[in-house]
Order: C-alpha cells, then sequence, then structure tokens
C-alpha cells in the first residue's frame, strides 16, 4: 500500500489515528525532502574541482608530458581558491596508461608545481574510475583523522602512451645490460632476430579477456538489444547537449591553459561535434567489422587532460572560510563478471547506493553517468529497468525501473566532453554539483563503469549557498 493511501485511510475521529496522522505527514515530509542517511561523524565536503580543457589525442597537447597537465589543474586549482600551497596535507591522483618515468604522477606533478616536498602524495589506478577512487582515498584519510586537506585529482595522456619492445627483446636487452665481456655480448647478439623488433602497443583492452573495451560494447549492446539507432540518437543527445553547456558557459570547471611551445591559449574542450543523424549512420563500425555497431562517433575517443579538486571537512571550511559545492555523502564500488558484464557498473552500483542511503530513483535530481560507449549507456539503463537483470543479478524482487532522463547528463558527458580516463571522476562530481545549483536540484548520483568489471557509485548533494561559478 502506499503511503499516500495509508494517510488517505487515518481516521480523524480517533486519537490513534491522529498519532498516525502526524507520523504519515513526517513520513510525507520526508518524502518531499528526501534525507540521506548520514555515515559519517564528519561532514565532507567538496569545497571546488577544476579540469584542463580535454582535448582528442594527439592535437594541441601532444607534445607535453602527463604531470604538466596535472601541474596545471593543481594550480589553477589553489589560484581559483586563493590557496597556499602549504594548506594542502596530502594530494592523491589517479592515473590509467602510466608514463613509465613518472609512476607516481601525483608527487611528480606536485613537485612541478612547486609544492613543498615534505607534502605527501600518492597514485591510484582503478581504470576510468582511477579519481573517483582518488576523492575517495582523500575521504578515508579525513575520516579517518590523518589528515584535513586535501586534492584528489586525475590525469590521462593518450598522445603518447608506453610503446614496448618484445618480451624477447626486452630480455635480449637486460642480459646484455648484464653481459661483462665482448665475447658475451657477441654470443647475446647471435640470438637476436628480427621479429624480436615487432613492438608491443598497449590497447584500450582487458587483460583478463584480451577484448578491447569497443568489442565488448558492442557485445554488451547486442546482448540488451540496443539498436545502432538508439546508440546515434544517444550520441548525438550527447553531443547536442555538451554545445549548448558549452555555449552558455557553464563548463566553469574548465581552466584555460596556455600550452608551452605551443602558442595557444586552450580554453575549450575540443571533441564537441553535434553531426546529422545521417552522417552518424554513414560510420563504418570501430571494432567489431563488418556487422558491430559501435562507431567512432557512438564511443568516447582517446583523449588527454587533467583534473583536481579540493576536499576537507566542513567544519575546516568554515575554519577558511571557503564556500563548498557540495557535500560528499555516499559511494561505493562494485565489481562483477569482467567479460561479459564488464560495462555495467552504473547498473549494480546505482541500486546498490541508493538503497544504502534510503533513497529511490525520484530522489535524484541531478544524475552524471559516465558515457563509456551509447550502447553502453542504453544498455544499463535497459538493465535498470529490466525485471530479469534486476532479479538475476541484483537479487530484487523487481526492476530498478528508469531514471528521469530529463535529469540525465544534461550538459553531455564523456560521448562528447571526452574521457581522459582517469581525470573523468572529478569532472563528474564536479558538474554533479554544478548542476545542483543551476538546476535547483539537491541530491545528484555519480556511477562509471570501469575496466576489469569494476564500477563506482557516489552521492553528493548542494551545499546550502553554493555557486555554479
Ligand atoms: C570504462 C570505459 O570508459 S571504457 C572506454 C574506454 N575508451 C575507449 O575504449 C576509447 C574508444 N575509442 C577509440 O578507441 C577511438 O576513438 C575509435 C577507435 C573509436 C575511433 O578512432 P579513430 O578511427 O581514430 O577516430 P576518428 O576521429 O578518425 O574518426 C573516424 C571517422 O569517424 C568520423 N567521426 C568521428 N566522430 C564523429 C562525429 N561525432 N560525427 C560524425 N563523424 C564522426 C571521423 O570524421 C572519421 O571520419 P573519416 O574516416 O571520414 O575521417
Amino acid at each position: 500500500m502506499s503511503l499516500q493511501n495509508v494517510c488517505r485511510k487515518g481516521n480523524a475521529f480517533n486519537l490513534l489515528n491522529v498519532a498516525r496522522k502526524v507520523q504519515c505527514r513526517a513520513l510525507s515530509a520526508a518524502v518531499a525532502n528526501p534525507q540521506p542517511k548520514q555515515k559519517n561523524s564528519q561532514n565532507i565536503v567538496l569545497v571546488d574541482g577544476v579540469r584542463t580543457p580535454f582535448l582528442t589525442s594527439g592535437t594541441t597537447y601532444s607534445k607535453l608530458m602527463p604531470h604538466e597537465l596535472a601541474r596545471h589543474s593543481l594550480l589553477s586549482l589553489l589560484q581559483k581558491k586563493r590557496l597556499d600551497k602549504e594548506l594542502i596535507d596530502y594530494i592523491v591522483y589517479g592515473s590509467v596508461i602510466q608514463e613509465v618515468k613518472t609512476s607516481n604522477i601525483a608527487r611528480e606533478a606536485a613537485l612541478a608545481a612547486g609544492f613543498s616536498n615534505k607534502t605527501p602524495a600518492h597514485t591510484v589506478t582503478m581504470a576510468c574510475i582511477s579519481s573517483n577512487a582518488a576523492i575517495t582515498t582523500g575521504m578515508g584519510l579525513i575520516a579517518t583523522n590523518t589528515y584535513d586537506v586535501i586534492v584528489a585529482g586525475g590525469v590521462e595522456f593518450m598522445s603518447d602512451v608506453p610503446i614496448r619492445h618484445s618480451r624477447k627483446m626486452r630480455s635480449l636487452l637486460l642480459k646484455a645490460n648484464k653481459a661483462k665481456t665482448l665475447g658475451q655480448r657477441l654470443a647475446l647478439l647471435s640470438t637476436f632476430r628480427p621479429d624480436f623488433l615487432a613492438p608491443e602497443l598497449p590497447a584500450v583492452a582487458e587483460f583478463s579477456s584480451g577484448e578491447t573495451m569497443g568489442h565488448s560494447a558492442d557485445r554488451l549492446a547486442s546482448a540488451f538489444n540496443v539498436s545502432r539507432s538508439e546508440q546515434d540518437e544517444y550520441a548525438l543527445r550527447s553531443h547536442t547537449l555538451a554545445k549548448e553547456a558549452q555555449e552558455k558557459g557553464y563548463f566553469t570547471d574548465l581552466v584555460p591553459f596556455k600550452v608551452s611551445g605551443v602558442d595557444q591559449i586552450v580554453d575549450k574542450d575540443n571533441g564537441i561535434r553535434v553531426s546529422s543523424p545521417e552522417s552518424l549512420a554513414k560510420l563504418r563500425p570501430a571494432f567489431v567489422k563488418p556487422d558491430g555497431i559501435v562507431t567512432a562517433a557512438n564511443a568516447s575517443f582517446l583523449t588527454d587532460g587533467a583534473s583536481a579538486c579540493i576536499i576537507m571537512t566542513e567544519e575546516k571550511a568554515k575554519q577558511l572560510g571557503l564556500k563548498p559545492k557540495a557535500y560528499l555523502r555516499d559511494f561505493l564500488f562494485v565489481s562483477q563478471d569482467p567479460v561479459n558484464q564488464l560495462l555495467l557498473g552504473p547498473a549494480y552500483g546505482i541500486p546498490k547506493l541508493l538503497k544504502k542511503a534510503g533513497l529511490t530513483l525520484k530522489d535524484i535530481d541531478s544524475w552524471e553517468i559516465h558515457e563509456a560507449f551509447a550502447g553502453q549507456i542504453v544498455a544499463n539503463l535497459k538493465a535498470l529497468d529490466s525485471d530479469w537483470f534486476c532479479k538475476t543479478y541484483l537479487g530484487l524482487n523487481e526492476k530498478v525501473g528508469t531514471p528521469d532522463l530529463s535529469k540525465w547528463n544534461n550538459w553531455g558527458g564523456s560521448l562528447s566532453i571526452g574521457h581522459p580516463f582517469a581525470a573523468t571522476g572529478v569532472r563528474l562530481c564536479m558538474h554533479t554539483a554544478n548542476r545542483l545549483v543551476r538546476e535547483d536540484g539537491k541530491l545528484g548520483v555519480v556511477a562509471a563503469c570501469a575496466a576489469g568489471g569494476q564500477g563506482v557509485a557516489m552521492l553528493i548533494e548542494r551545499y546550502p549557498g553554493a555557486t555554479a561559478d
């Protein structure tokens, strides 16, 4: 029986029903003004966050190193909030495809940005949810009273990825390094074969199955009966909404970047491209050939970019006179079959998060969901709206339903804005926080899938008096 029906049936003529009525009113008020269950003894706030413009790999950032992008996000964040470097207790960054020379990129970026060498920094990796993991690592450090003020971010640089020699060549070179005599070196040289020179190229692929993310997205779309036109339509929506948001100046998390060596200030994401349905329909499959339906236009593209945000307790923000954007209310990570359910993180994470926080789909004012592929997003929506999926895989009694799509990725998403893997999580949180202000909402959900068959869901609440600048 619904709450409203219970309330309607109350009889005002006896005391029991008066008491029931009062209770019903309180419950109705709670429905109108949902209050997520408070988990932390201290409120943790997202004070603000920034990102470099996200650029298609191989374009204006291509001569940089990744720590330089991260450095820019760190410095811009402090500049925006007018904070001293000394205030930052700890820095944690996400990175997926690492530059071998700067594997702890958090530390290298901090040193390059002029932070004291006494500020500890470490790097986390969790595929496309690496900067979500950076944020939640920071939340853990705050919740345990280890540190007060944390910078969390992420960086990805697909313009230059480590291309390795073959295993045979590496083995030969390592042995040659240890060889002491000319004879030993010549003996090793005689073992060389031309095929040793074939390089090992990194692939955006699942290690356990060897399958590329794109191939997996194509199979997922097919499993959930997602058509090519549904994918293209979703991709077009993403680009159209991103273009509108860009033109209206909503991307206030973006900080222009004067790229050294290039006489250009980059002040815009450069992957947003609104095409016609006809030109999208003409594109050939990018992964599964000749019959696949994932194309270059309905997939996220390889992107360079970095992001950073600052988190602390509400109390600390008040002490520092800072006006936060949002409360970081709750989060969880999910893991599932990395072969057939690789990209279903949101379908697993969203229901679990809502249940944990005591909320329903209707309580959410802003959805910010990582768009790895258009087909993956539509498949996740279909999974949430499927009794079979929700009963079989989520252990629920019925389907979760469909989130209100008028509140879904209203400023575009990774398909259009770009997806520098480890930097996306902070972008999702900042777009949520800023959308809650512009759209006058209270609660937002961030969710994303990641390689390895993992996912994240986070609950964000608008901070009273927050602004979208
Ligand atoms: C958890 C996760 O996030 S998993 C997701 C991880 N991310 C990925 O796996 C990245 C997937 N993306 C990719 O690997 C690449 O972007 C690919 C393979 C899909 C495409 O790469 P490329 O072939 O280099 O793309 P390119 O930009 O050249 O586009 C190919 C064609 O599509 C066209 N195109 C691309 N986007 C659009 C668009 N929005 N509208 C119209 N045409 C488009 C291009 O103009 C080009 O046409 P042309 O061949 O006539 O010149």
